[in-house]
């Protein structure tokens, strides 16, 4: 038996159980107030004007409840947080237990990480489940919006909750939503950009959860059989995206050899619908896309060859980079061992403040064991804090360095004066430098959209393309294979 606030099991009208939400009568709690759950909560609050975010970051509540945001570069976020709060719709704590006394509905979003064994790491989701459990009455709804292993919410936090909290299962709800968004476009997202999944662990579940979501988001709610297919789906869009990011950098690789851009082939092959090769990169990044894989191939017995190959490529990728460092400062006479590069941008992606599983970061560290010098430039992160020496923006052309790597394309990097450094070399690893007339010698990862082949400048003094063995004949315009050779840019 519920009370009349219980959405989960409600004996009201459906009508009524909307009318009760979007008029602030159901209090919801949001547990994790970082990139992706302070726009969360934002959003709740101004659709349902009654909620409590939780965050175990004092420092984190105390700016939210100052109605100012944390998270940098999330359009709109700023002022949404400074009228939900002001108007009393927002506020924060440190104390999950209480807030989830108050609340009814209980919406999780904090991180779900690996362990160094490449394990889901499910500590983080316990320790709210026990902060929900202390406050959780029959009627009650609980929703997971971090991304789970598929399973996690039937077999983990289902029985987790009902432990702790003394209930039935049956007594309160419990539904995988996951979260369809990306870092600077959160609002939008979470507002309706993409159908809303929703997936319990009963029709009832699922039903409850459709209807706070159809309050929600302005798109379709999309409801699928149980929770552990909505979890599937969530992991299953991140599988997508790293089986053929490591497609893209596998082809992007070969640029080289067969001395064309594969960048331009890819951008030709993508006309066709069917198509949709991904860009090639130096790694990726983030707590995401590299970790979902895991929450698959860590749990299941079915070999996943492709998914776990895929993983291997994408990791490798950092130490190809810094082959093709150590090729072009060969090729331009320096040792390495008493070389210096300068990595720019040390995120895992523009404009977004996170760096874990940055490629950058392991770039660095493959660059450092072939005892290259390195230094990091970042306006986003202090290199200092990941034991980089720390280069001003502005200050980039004060020395000169061996070679710059461009890992992360800030906006801010669209800002450098290259003419005004020193010539080195610019290795290009997302081939967005037009460097082609300045005096610098450009390698760009996989070639560029506009067609030029990686060691374009090479390439073009030369007509030799430098594959992995070193330079490689190509045919001139005349079809006749021009064979000179060259040690890096002069003939012999
Ligand atoms: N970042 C993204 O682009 C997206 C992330 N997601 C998922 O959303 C979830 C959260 O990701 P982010 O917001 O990016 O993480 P985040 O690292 O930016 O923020 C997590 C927040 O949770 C807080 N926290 C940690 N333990 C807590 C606890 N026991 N109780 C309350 N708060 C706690 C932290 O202090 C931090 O403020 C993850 O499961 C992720 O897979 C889903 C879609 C997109
Ligand atoms: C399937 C999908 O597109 N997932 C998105 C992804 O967003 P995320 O912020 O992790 O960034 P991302 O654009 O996937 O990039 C991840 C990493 O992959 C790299 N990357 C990305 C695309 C590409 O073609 N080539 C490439 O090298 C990026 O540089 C980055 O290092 O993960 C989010 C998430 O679930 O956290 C998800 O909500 C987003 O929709």
């Amino acid at each position: 038996m519920t009370d009349s606030l219980g959405l989960y099991g409600a004996e009201r009208s459906e009508r009524r159980q909307r009318e009760l939400l979007t008029g602030g009568e159901i209090p919801v709690a949001v547990y994790g107030l970082g990139k992706m759950g302070l726009p969360l909560a934002g959003v709740y609050a101004e659709t349902t004007g009654n909620v409590i975010g939780v965050d175990v970051d004092p420092v984190v509540v105390e700016t939210v409840s100052s109605g100012r945001s944390h998270v940098v570069g999330e359009p709109g976020l700023d002022e949404l947080v400074a009228e939900q709060v002001e108007s009393g719709r927002l506020e924060a704590t440190t104390d999950g237990p209480a807030a989830a006394d108050r609340a009814r509905i209980h919406v999780v979003i904090v991180p779900t990480l690996l362990t160094d064994d490449f394990e889901p790491d499910l500590s983080t989701i316990g320790a709210v489940a026990d902060d929900v459990a202390a406050g959780l009455s029959p009627g009650d709804l609980v929703i997971a919006e971090s991304t789970l292993p598929p399973g996690t919410c039937r077999d983990v936090l289902e029985p987790h909750l009902a432990a702790e909290s003394d209930l039935e299962p049956d007594e309160f709800g419990l539904a995988f939503c996951p979260e369809r968004t990306s870092s600077g476009t959160a609002l939008r997202d979470i507002r309706g950009q993409y159908p809303k999944v929703v997936g319990g662990v009963d029709d009832e579940s699922t039903r409850a959860a459709a209807v706070v979501y159809d309050e929600l988001s302005a798109n379709e709610v999309h409801p699928v059989s149980d929770a552990t297919t909505a979890e599937a789906v969530k992991v299953f869009e991140g599988i997508y995206r790293d089986v053929n990011i490591a497609l893209a950098n596998e082809l992007g690789l070969l640029a080289d050899e067969l001395g064309v851009s594969v960048r331009e082939a890819i951008e030709t092959a993508n006309d066709l619908p069917m198509c949709q090769l991904h860009d090639p990169g130096p790694g990726v990044g983030g707590h995401c896309i590299p970790y979902y894989p895991h929450f698959v191939l860590a749990g299941v017995e079915t070999p996943m060859d492709v998914v776990r190959t895929a993983r291997e490529v994408n990791d490798g990728m950092p130490g190809a980079v810094a082959g093709r460092v150590e090729d072009e400062l060969e090729a331009t006479g320096r040792d390495r061992s008493d070389a210096s590069v300068l990595v720019l941008g040390l995120t895992y992606r523009a404009g977004v403040e996170e760096t874990r599983a940055s490629p950058a970061l392991d770039l660095v560290d493959e660059l450092e064991e072939r005892e290259i010098a390195v230094a990091g430039v970042d306006p986003l992160v202090d290199p200092g804090e990941y034991g980089v020496r720390a280069v001003d923006i502005e200050a980039i052309d004060e020395e000169s360095f061996d070679a710059a790597v461009l890992v992360t394309a800030h906006e801010e990097f669209e800002g450098i004066q290259w003419d005004a450094l020193e010539p080195t070399v610019v290795v290009d690893t997302r081939d967005t430098l037009d460097l082609e007339e300045t005096h610098h010698r450009v390698y760009t990862l996989a070639g560029s959209r506009t067609g030029r082949r990686p060691n374009a400048d090479l390439a073009a003094e030369t007509g030799v393309a430098v594959g992995p063995e070193g330079p490689e004949s190509t045919m001139n315009a005349s079809g006749s294979a021009d064979v000179r050779k060259t040690d890096g840019g002069n003939d012999v």
